[in-house]
């Protein structure tokens, strides 16, 4: 959710100049550049969960995709045009007005990822919870404060008349008509353009939800969620977990096909590297890591074809998407490149603004499938395997430029009885939380991995033993001060940690063994405490 308001500034004007460069000279080409510009700004919106202002650029990019047509019959009435003219100015106002109200206070609410945060910081995302009882939310908005996230309750009757927009807006429903709550959603929508909207409680109705979805809601929750779900969203939408950008290797031996391809992949913000010899692919894929390729289907010595049967004998490239790029329109040509291997088909000449949807979709499921690959299901966090690849690369970095590293086993203290009392679905709550915590306040060059059921490995680069302590120790007391409501009662629950710290010669093995006896010691120690090796 981090926001840059330079950057959606530096966008929007880039679509404006785009644009003007279409009225200067209204080709066919420079169309397609406008497209491409706005359906990359619309992206951008989007990944940056500015829900409103995506609404915006949404509808005016499909306008924009209806309008294109072939080249040679290229021509927009001038009703049409002014219409564009219109929503573009207002898309651009909306834009400018929020930057100049919100700009400065989310850069400055950003948590800066070279500090090491701590608990007494200020809060990072503001969340309104709208209701009539008060009572009804108290814990969730101290659940939330855990984490940084300051949460406001408000009556429906005394929303505040200027306000600063929130990160989220979560308005609960109870007893409203559906019609009703469209009606307040449209308001909500129409002052916050960024706000995540949630409507809570409401009828689980397809059309309702439909018509809620269409107001300008993001999300909708039924009366039977339960607030850990709730929080898990909200906790969700705050973070500010960034990814990294998609990378294409093309595989094509026209040059000026390549830099075409690279040039519209750039201007989506997709890096890539281009290979003009098929030879060269293996190489490609090791060296840049490619999330897809895009592979000519013809080239000298070699078809797309067989070029992918080679990269799908190696077990790692296995799932790498690749996406064939060909002037032939032969249908059963097609057929028998995918059977052999290939994802998609994309035809000569190609429209960059498809060519950018179907290149990020088949980027977003193949993340996606990685994800739950690496990641554990609980929490999100690297799973153990993961974890340990990591720590190896990790520590031969460490080793080959001489710097710090240090490593932390933490294990939740006392955890059977967390289950054995309170059941294990509770208990399933004490692991998101700290994992949670650990992800909010560990910097952003920090690793970490769920290590077994309530051990956690951490990674940190560039620290040493006490270092590592001190943010460790921090964590350790915040997450002590956590209360977890069950029934009519509360409880709360701490961990241990051991630390251990990288030296020459060592290796992921031994500095796991160490923190591990470190954990022990702490344990000994009589828990919710951290040990360093030095
Ligand atoms: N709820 C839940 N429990 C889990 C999960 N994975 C492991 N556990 C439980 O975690 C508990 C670990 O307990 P122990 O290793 O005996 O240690 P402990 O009770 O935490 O005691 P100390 O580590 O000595 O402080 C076991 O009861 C496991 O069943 C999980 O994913 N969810």
């Amino acid at each position: 959710m981090a926001f840059s308001p330079v950057e959606a500034k530096k966008k929007c004007t880039e679509l404006l100049c785009k644009w003007e460069a279409y009225l200067k000279l209204p080709s066919f080409e420079s169309f397609v550049e406008f497209a491409v510009s706005l359906s990359s700004f619309s992206e951008f919106l989007q990944g940056k969960s500015l829900s409103g202002l995506h609404r915006l650029s949404h509808g005016l990019e499909q306008q924009v995709l209806a309008l294109f047509d072939a080249a040679d019959k290229h021509r927009i009435s001038q009703a049409t045009l002014d219409g564009l003219q219109s929503r573009i100015e207002a898309l651009s106002e909306r834009v400018s007005q929020f930057v100049e109200s919100n700009g400065q206070s989310m850069e400055q609410r950003r948590v800066h990822p070279e500090t090491d945060a701590a608990s007494d910081q200020a809060p990072t995302h503001r969340v309104w919870l709208v209701c009539n009882t008060a009572k009804q939310w108290q814990g969730l908005a101290t659940k939330l404060k855990y984490f940084n996230i300051q949460a406001e309750i408000y009556p429906w009757k005394g929303l505040p008349e200027k306000a600063e927009e929130p990160s989220i807006v979560m308005l609960d429903t109870q007893g409203m008509s559906p019609q009703k709550v469209c009606e307040h959603i449209k308001i909500m929508r129409a002052s916050f353009v960024a706000s995540k909207l949630i409507a809570h409680r409401f009828q689980d109705d397809f059309n309702h939800v439909k018509e809620a979805l269409r107001a300008g809601c993001d999300y909708c929750f039924a009366e039977t969620t339960p607030q850990s779900v709730i929080l898990a969203k909200i906790i969700e939408l705050c973070s500010t977990e960034e990814e990294s950008p998609y990378r294409v290797l093309v595989v094509e031996d026209s040059l000026t096909a390549s830099k075409s391809i690279q040039r519209t992949l750039q201007q989506s913000g997709i890096e890539s590297l281009a290979v003009m010899n098929p030879s060269e692919v293996l190489t490609g894929l090791r060296s840049f890591q490619p999330d897809m390729v895009l592979m000519d289907m013809y080239m000298p010595d070699c078809t797309g074809v067989e070029a992918t049967r080679v990269i799908r004998q190696h077990a790692e490239f296995l799932s790498t998407p690749v996406v064939y790029l060909s002037g032939d329109g032969d249908m059963a040509l097609q057929v028998d490149a995918l059977r052999l291997g290939g994802d998609h088909f994309l035809t000569k000449p190609f429209n960059p603004v498809f060519l950018n949807a179907v290149v990020k979709s088949k980027i977003e499921r193949y993340r996606t499938l990685r994800r739950s690959m690496l990641r554990d299901g609980l929490t999100g966090l690297f799973n153990h395997r993961t974890a340990k690849e990591r720590l190896a690369t990790a520590v031969n970095v460490a080793g080959n430029t001489h710097g710090r590293l240090a490593v932390a086993m933490i294990d939740i203290d006392h955890f059977k009885t967390v289950n054995d009392k309170y059941g294990h679905p509770m208990g399933d709550e004490v692991i998101r939380s700290l994992a949670w915590l650990l992800k909010q306040r560990l910097r952003k060059g920090d690793l970490v991995g769920r290590y077994g059921g309530e051990e956690f490995l951490v990674i940190l680069p560039g620290s040493d033993a006490e270092q590592a302590f001190d943010v460790l120790d921090r964590i350790r007391r915040d997450f002590s001060l956590i209360r977890y409501t069950f029934e009519d009662t509360w409880f709360d629950t701490t961990f241990s940690a051991g630390v251990s710290q990288f030296f020459p010669s060592t290796n992921a093995e031994a500095m796991i063994k160490d923190a591990d006896e470190a954990l022990y010691d702490a344990k000994n120690s009589g828990r919710n405490c951290v040990v360093a090796r030095g």
